[in-house]
């Protein structure tokens, strides 16, 4: 028997202020949210955001006592646990979830607990995270954290708020600016939390769907802007991931600095033993560094590719995609990873172009 589809689940994150309940307010009036269970969190004892939804959907959780990405962890699975339960019993009734964070949370490790624990695995997949970011206060925001620029590295989509108080240059610096934190995510702008309708929704792996073609607009990954540097033997100067990954440099600079994004195009299948050395290597040795990762692998020998997602050391499992178009059987890879040394993760993306006799 063919398993449920899982429920997809979307992340709406964004720091302070930056519009997330302006935005959810204006989704639950959305009709592409269809049945929705909400859950929000709230930083502090009072659950003051809960009050300023208007309109509520049936499931509706607050979860309270602390930033989603730590202290409530355990809460957020209870939640999602016990949404799963009462949908099965018939009780509640809903298609997706969405879930806001407080403006502090690290999206990293609440999506974690969406692909590490188990039954939440199996009953929920990831739709997207998406970031919002205040342009009135979005610069200023970013040169101050890390946690801001890490919530735009991490975003499938990127929504400006607030464009209506400041000018468009503003706006347009803004964006090229959040374009460098997150090259492969898309931007659009809310108008006091308006967005065109669905637009936050569908931004996931397409496991469902099983569509490659979809899957490569989900990777959206360029060719490198440089070719890969050539690999001489296993390895390279650094090796796979090697010295320089180990040395990573003084981070003083902007904290945009830190983040690093990395995509290829890979022409060839990849020998499956390179690939496994690859992302085994990856996962060991950079996996907390690793924001995102996505990608859409053919291997030799198969007719159809894989697709995969990862968040930090955490990896869904690939997942076959049929339908695949016919012709371009390019790999697509995209790694946003954060204090990485320049030129490293280009040098281990090379390492999948090598010759399978790499191997022996
Ligand atoms: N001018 C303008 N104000 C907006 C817009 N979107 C949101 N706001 C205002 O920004 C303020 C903060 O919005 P919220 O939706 O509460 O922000 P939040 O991200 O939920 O805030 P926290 O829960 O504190 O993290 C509110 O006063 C909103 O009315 C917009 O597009 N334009």
């Amino acid at each position: 028997m063919k398993p449920a589809p899982r429920i997809p689940v979307t992340l709406i994150t964004g720091y302070l202020g930056a519009g997330k309940t302006t935005l959810l307010n204006a989704l639950l009036r959305d009709p592409a949210m269809g049945k929705a269970a909400v859950l929000i969190n709230e930083f502090g004892d009072i659950g003051l955001d809960h009050d300023l939804i208007v309109e509520t959907t049936e499931e509706m959780v607050l979860l309270e006592s602390g930033c989603m990405c730590c202290a409530v962890r355990g809460d957020l699975t209870k939640a999602l646990t016990g949404l799963l339960a009462r949908r099965k019993a018939g009780a509640a009734q809903f298609d997706r979830v969405v879930i806001e964070t407080s403006g502090l949370a690290d999206p990293g490790p609440i999506l974690h607990t969406l692909l590490v624990e188990e039954d939440l695995a199996k009953g929920f997949r990831m739709d997207g995270v998406v970031t919002l970011v205040d342009a009135a206060h979005g610069e200023a925001t970013l040169d101050r954290g890390f946690e801001a620029v890490a919530q735009v590295a991490m975003a499938d989509l990127v929504v400006l708020t607030k464009t209506d108080l400041v000018p468009a240059a503003t706006v347009d610096s803004l964006q090229r600016r959040l374009k460098g934190i997150a090259p492969n995510a898309r931007q659009i702008t809310a108008d006091h939390g308006t967005v065109a309708s669905g637009a936050l929704f569908g931004l996931g792996i397409p496991a469902e769907l099983s569509e490659a073609s979809a899957a490569e607009a989900w990777v959206n990954a360029a060719p490198a802007r440089k070719p890969l540097p050539a690999l001489t033997a296993f390895g390279s100067q650094h090796g796979l991931f090697g010295a320089a990954f180990t040395q990573t440099q003084p981070w003083a600079a902007r904290h945009d600095d830190r983040i690093r994004s990395v995509s290829a195009v890979i022409d060839q299948p990849i020998h499956p033993g390179l690939f496994n050395i690859w992302i085994d290597t990856l996962i060991q040795l950079r996996g907390p560094d690793i924001l995102r990762f996505k990608a859409l692998i053919w291997l030799e020998g198969e007719e159809e590719p894989y697709a995969i997602h990862g968040v930090q050391h955490v990896f869904d499992p690939p997942v076959k995609l049929a339908r695949a178009p016919k012709g371009d059987r390019k790999s697509r890879i995209v790694i946003i990873g954060r204090d990485l040394a320049e030129g490293v993760l280009e040098e281990s993306l090379a390492f999948l172009n090598s010759p399978a006799e790499t191997l022996r």
